[in-house]
């Protein structure tokens, strides 16, 4: 008989891994070793991407021919082109970002290998056509003229300028771009889990990716900064405090609270409250993140919870101009990095992730001829 389960696996330690690691603790984060406040501000997106899937910070020669690739591997594929108007009409972003990414596969040019080298261009592809697939999805529905990609710009000012349709300042970049290092990789969550156990049956990059697109969407997981900023436009900033305490006290969760694995506060969430105060400020309208500060307090008091990555992400990417429904896609943009290197580590050290259950259901039953049941 199976040992007792542990529900949602809570403490199992599923893999192995070289790319992330954290003290719960603490409140620490680490991707390779390199602690996250070392990271955020100092090293860019496309630096931590090659981090994560190359194994090492880039020197000034490996950044060049790494963002070359990022560059080229931008292009769309045929097959991704020609849908983009439809799912664009039919599907919200999330399931038009899975539906599009499953379609890049057929669009890839090392579709049928499998190499350790063609894993390493699928990633730089994948990493680079995530955000321009984001882009592309909201022009087409909102039937903006959207800028071409700009070859010389990073992933961060390239994002900004294709949503917004005008280029960013470059503060705003450098916020944007510490936002996707922030986010990048973080050990066994959700989706980075099920896009393992899809590559561990020796299934191949785009069909991980989709699975942890799946699995990202739902709001206990990268969902949760989409419901951050519904649950703000909802409440009265003049009794945030009396709401949030009324939603506790009715079972409710607040969306952007409570970590798995942090029992302090969230290192990441450290940056981004920072970085949320900051905008809200130059913004000239700071009640989001008052109303923020106000549920944080309220939260830690009533239940003794801390903000996760999700909370002050919520705001930042609300007063960058990000559109509300576009917040868990642009979580996609930088997990894809993080999604990417797990797959590359999976394959490189592979067996089976199959689990056993334990049996609850009846026994011995009878089995009776359809008539007579
Ligand atoms: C990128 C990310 O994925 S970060 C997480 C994003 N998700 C969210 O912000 C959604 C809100 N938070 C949650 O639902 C949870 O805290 C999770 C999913 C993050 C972690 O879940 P778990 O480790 O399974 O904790 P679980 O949901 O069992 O919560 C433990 C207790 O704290 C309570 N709790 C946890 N989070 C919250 C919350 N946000 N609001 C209110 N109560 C909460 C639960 O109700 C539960 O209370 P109980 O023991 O009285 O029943
Ligand atoms: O680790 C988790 O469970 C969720 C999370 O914070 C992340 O994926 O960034």
């Amino acid at each position: 008989m199976a040992d007792k389960p542990t529900k949602g696996l809570a403490d199992v330690v599923a893999a192995s891994t070289a790319l992330s690691d954290i003290d719960g603790k603490a409140g620490r984060l680490f991707y390779r070793g390199y602690d996250i406040h070392d990271l955020a501000g100092r090293t860019t997106f496309e630096e931590t991407a090659h981090l994560l899937q190359c194994g090492r910070l880039p020197n000034r020669d490996q950044l060049a021919a790494y963002g070359a690739e990022l560059v080229g591997g931008r292009a769309l594929g045929a097959l991704v082109e020609a849908n983009i108007p439809e799912i664009a009409e039919k599907q919200a972003p999330m399931e038009a970002l899975r539906t599009l990414v499953s379609l890049a596969g057929a669009d890839d040019p090392d579709k049928d290998a499998g190499s350790p080298e063609a894993n390493l261009r699928k990633a730089a592809r994948l990493t680079a056509q995530q955000p321009i697939l984001v882009a592309r999805y909201h022009a087409a529905r909102t039937g903006a003229a959207i800028p071409e990609p700009d070859p010389g710009l990073s992933i961060a000012a390239n994002f900004l300028l294709q949503i917004t349709g005008r280029a960013a300042d470059p503060r705003a970049v450098e916020i944007f771009d510490a936002c996707l290092v922030l986010h990048a990789d973080h050990t066994m969550n959700a989706s980075t889990f099920a896009a393992r156990v899809c590559a561990a049956t020796l299934s191949d990059m785009h069909s991980a990716v989709v699975a942890a697109i799946g699995t990202l969407k739902g709001p206990l997981h990268g969902g949760a900064n989409e419901q951050v900023m519904r649950t703000l436009e909802s409440l009265d900033p003049g009794s945030v405090a009396q709401a949030v305490r009324d939603r506790l006290a009715a079972g409710e969760k607040i969306m952007g609270f409570g970590h798995r694995v942090y029992k302090t506060e969230d290192p990441r969430a450290t940056h981004l409250r920072r970085m949320s105060q900051e905008l809200a400020e130059a913004s000239g309208d700071d009640t989001y993140y008052r109303m923020s500060k106000e549920m944080e307090e309220v939260v830690f008091e009533t239940k003794g919870l801390y903000p996760n990555v999700d909370f002050y992400a919520a705001t930042v990417y609300h007063y960058l101009g990000v559109p509300t429904d576009l917040f868990t896609p642009v979580f996609s943009v930088s997990r894809m990095s993080g999604w990417t290197a797990h797959v590359i580590e999976q394959h490189a050290d592979n067996r089976l992730i199959r689990p056993d259950s334990e049996y609850i259901g009846e026994r011995d039953q009878k089995w009776k001829p359809i008539d007579e049941r």
